[in-house]
C-alpha cells in the first residue's frame, strides 16, 4: 500500500474488494490445437459417454476442417488478457488462472498450480452461461475432481466458488443485443422489416433439459433461460428500431445415439421450414455460446449458412459476446457482487429479463444426471 495521495481519477472510486477470494479460475472446455490432438480430445470429451462413432468421426471432421485447430484455446487467451487489463483498470489485484475440462491446460494441474501459489479461495468464471448438466454440473463435477487430484504433499486444495450463471447479466445481454442490430443491418434493405430473429444454443437430450435448474423450480431451466434470453434481445431490439421481430428458439450440434430426443427443432430444419413460411431474410443469433466455439464457425458458419444458401434465404450470424468489454467487466462484476456476498453484505445483482438472478450456490441434485452422482464443487453442501 502506498502512502502518497491518490491519483485524483482515483479518488472517487472505491478500491474494489475482492475477499475472502484470492485468485480467479477460468474455467472453460478446451479444445485441440493440431490435428493430433482431435482424436484424444475426443475421447476425453466422450469418456462413458456413449456417443456413436459414427458421430465422433463426423465431429472430428469439423475440426479437421480447421487444420485440427478449435477457435476456443485462442479466445480464451484473448478474454483473459483483456480480463487481467481490466482488472488493473479497476484497480483490482487479484491472480487470474485458467483450466478446461477436456483440453490442456487441464484443471487438474492448474488447481495443483493455485495450491502450490498458496490460493485458499478461488471464485470460477465458467464459460458457459446456462444451467444444465453440461453447462453447470458436470464443470462442478470436474472442479471437485481438480481438487481431489491434488497431491497431499502439495498443499491443501483451495475451495472453489462458481459465480451464478450469468445468462441474465446486462454484460452478457448487451454485446448479443448490439449482435442482433448488426446483424440485421446487413440484410438486403428489403428483407430486413420482415427478418425472422432465429435464436441457437447447443441442442441436450430432453432429459437433460427437463433436469437442469434447481428441483424445486420444476426443471427446464435450461430452455427457459435461453427463452428469457430470447425475449430480452427481442424487446430490446424493438426499443431501438421500432420492429417487433417474429423470433424463434432452435438448436445445433445434436449428438448422441437417433432414439434418444434431443432438443428440437434443429436449426437447419428450421431454416428450411421459415422459408416455406414465406419469411424474407433471417438473423442467427448463437446465445447458447459465449463465444465463437466450433459449434458456431461449423455447425452455424459453415452448415446453416450453406443450408441458408442453397434455399435462397438472406442469412447473417449474429456476433457471440465474445470479447466485448462489457462481457468482460462482466466477470468483475460477479466476482465483487459474490464476494460481497460472501462477506455478508447486501448487494444489488445487475440483471435483465423475466426471470431475476440466480442461485449462488447450485442445490442438491441441481442440474442433476440420472445416470451418475458424483461430489460437486460450489453446491450448498460446502455453504
Ligand atoms: C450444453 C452444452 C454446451 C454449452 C455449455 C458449455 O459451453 O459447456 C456445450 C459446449 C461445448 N461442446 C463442445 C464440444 C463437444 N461437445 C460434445 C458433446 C456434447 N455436448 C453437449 C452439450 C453441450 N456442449 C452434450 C449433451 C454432448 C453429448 C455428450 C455429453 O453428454 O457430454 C462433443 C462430442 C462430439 C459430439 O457428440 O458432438 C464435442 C466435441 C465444445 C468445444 C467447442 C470447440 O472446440 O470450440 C463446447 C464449448
Ligand atoms: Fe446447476
Amino acid at each position: 500500500m502506498t502512502t502518497t495521495a491518490p491519483a485524483p481519477d482515483t479518488e472517487s472510486a472505491p478500491v474494489p474488494d475482492p475477499s475472502p477470494y484470492d485468485a480467479l479460475l477460468l474455467v472453460s472446455f478446451g479444445g485441440p490445437e493440431k490435428p493430433e490432438d482431435v482424436v484424444p480430445f475426443l475421447e476425453n470429451v466422450t469418456r462413458g459417454r456413449g456417443i456413436p462413432r459414427e458421430r465422433l468421426e463426423e465431429v472430428g471432421e469439423h475440426y479437421f476442417a480447421f487444420g485440427g485447430r478449435s477457435p476456443i484455446n485462442d479466445q480464451n487467451r484473448a478474454f483473459l488478457d483483456l480480463l487481467r487489463a481490466d482488472f488493473a483498470d479497476a484497480g483490482l489485484d487479484l491472480p487470474i488462472y485458467w483450466g478446461n475440462r477436456n483440453w490442456d491446460p487441464y484443471l487438474t494441474d492448474v488447481l495443483a498450480q493455485m495450491t502450490a501459489d498458496g490460493v485458499t479461495r478461488a471464485a470460477c468464471f465458467v464459460t458457459a452461461a446456462y444451467s444444465s448438466y453440461s453447462g453447470c454440473r458436470q464443470y462442478r463435477e470436474n472442479l471437485a475432481a481438480a481438487r481431489d487430484g491434488v497431491p497431499a504433499e502439495v498443499g491443501l486444495a483451495p475451495q472453489l466458488d462458481r459465480f451464478r450463471v450469468y445468462f441474465d447479466h446486462p454484460g452478457f445481454l448487451g454485446p448479443n443485443v448490439d449482435a442482433v442490430l448488426a446483424a440485421l443491418a446487413q440484410l438486403p434493405d428489403e428483407a430486413r422489416d420482415g427478418a425472422r430473429l432465429v435464436f441457437v444454443t447447443h441442442s441436450i437430450p430432453t432429459t437433460m433439459n427437463d433436469a437442469s435448474g434447481p428441483p424445486a423450480l420444476g426443471g427446464g431451466a435450461y430452455v427457459a433461460q435461453h427463452t428469457s434470453v430470447m425475449e430480452a434481445i427481442v424487446a430490446e431490439v424493438a426499443e431501438q428500431t421500432g420492429r417487433t421481430h417474429g423470433a424463434d428458439l432452435v438448436f445445433c450440434s445434436r449428438s448422441g445415439p437417433p432414439h434418444v430426443p434431443w432438443l428440437e427443432p434443429d436449426v437447419n430444419d428450421h431454416l428450411a421450414a421459415l422459408h416455406g413460411q414465406g419469411v424474407p431474410a433471417v438473423v442467427i443469433a448463437p446465445i447458447g455460446f459465449v463465444s465463437d466455439h466450433m459449434e458456431v464457425v461449423y455447425d452455424l458458419d459453415t452448415e446453416a449458412l450453406e443450408t441458408a444458401r442453397e434455399l435462397g434465404l438472406p442469412a447473417v450470424r449474429a456476433a457471440t459476446a465474445g470479447t466485448d468489454a462489457r462481457f468482460v467487466a462482466t466477470v468483475r462484476d460477479l466476482l465483487l457482487e459474490r464476494a460481497a456476498v460472501e462477506r455478508g453484505e447486501d448487494v444489488v445483482r445487475a440483471t435483465t429479463g423475466a426471470l431475476g438472478p440466480a442461485w449462488d450456490r447450485c442445490a442438491v441434485d441441481c442440474c442433476a444426471n440420472p445416470r451418475q452422482k458424483l461430489p460437486v464443487a460450489g453446491g450448498i453442501e460446502e455453504a
